[in-house]
């Protein structure tokens, strides 16, 4: 049985700047599965990232509701959102945010300290996911300037994952990387998927779009697509490929 981890009705997000409003998302209501690999796209500008920062509680709707695990975001004062976001959120950015002038190890401890305060535990869990991703031994003592990105982007990963977040939020996270380090990338996230982690990402490139098993189209900040894929597989990646391309044609990407 499907689970609805995030729900919007009505969800309206206007800038206004210079005495000039822009409706960015226009009264979006959808409705995002537990579990599921949810990538947003859309041409620029279509209010993608707005969507992103909004139904993670990064930014405040201007009208409507966010339902994210039984919570509405939209009662929520500043404070009690960065507590939310702290218990609930994992975010992965195109610009990797570690801090540089910590090791590997501690910059994954950092964060889940943050929530869990048996550090013997933590420790044993740092570990474990950082050789789940490829970075090995020898890497944890090193600090982020002394790695390759594509090395960088999977222990953002993993200090984004280590508290178990509800949802893990992704903005163009190979949008930096090299094609085999963004493949490694995607690797990572299709596993950390297929254990059970619920992901929602943003991208504009076909390659990891055909990693989520639900693709769901923005123009104009209104949802004029939503196309289910599937779970991925190797075995149907040209099969999927041709989907999604079909899909994207028709939505005039
Ligand atoms: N803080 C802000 N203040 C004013 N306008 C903003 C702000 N954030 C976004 N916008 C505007 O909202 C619109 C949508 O921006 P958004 O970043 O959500 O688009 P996007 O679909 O993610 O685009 P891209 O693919 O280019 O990253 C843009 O016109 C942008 O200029």
């Amino acid at each position: 049985m499907t689970k609805t981890i995030i729900r919007t009705e009505k969800l309206c997000k206007t800038f206004s700047s210079g005495g000039i409003q822009q409706h960015v998302l226009k009264n979006l209501d959808i409705s995002l599965v537990e579990g599921d690999f949810t990538i947003i796209m859309g041409s620029s500008g279509s209010g993608k990232s707005t969507l992103l920062y909004a139904i993670s509680g990064m930014d405040k709707p201007t009208l409507g509701e966010i339902d994210f695990a039984g919570k509405n975001l939209a009662n929520l004062s500043n404070d009690q959102l960065a507590v939310f976001r702290r218990n609930h959120c994992g975010f992965v950015f195109q610009q990797i945010y570690l801090l540089d002038n910590m090791s590997v190890l501690d910059n994954v401890l950092a964060s889940g300290l943050l929530i869990n305060k048996n550090k013997r535990e933590l420790v044993k869990k740092a570990k474990e996911r950082l050789l789940q991703v490829g970075i090995s031994e020898n890497s944890w003592s090193k600090f982020p300037t002394q790695l390759s990105g594509g090395e960088a982007q999977r222990v953002g990963i993993v200090r984004a994952i280590i508290n178990s977040p509800k949802v893990l939020f992704a903005d163009e996270p190979t949008g930096a990387l090299n094609s085999a380090s963004s493949d490694r990338v995607l690797d990572v996230l299709t596993n950390v998927n297929r254990n059970g982690q619920s992901i929602v990402l943003v991208t504009h490139d076909i390659k990891t779009a055909l990693r989520g098993n639900r693709i769901i189209y923005l123009r104009d900040g209104v949802i004029c697509g939503d196309l289910h894929l599937g779970v991925y597989s190797e075995n149907e990646k040209f099969e999927r490929h041709g989907k999604l391309k079909h899909f994207l044609a028709e939505m005039g990407w």
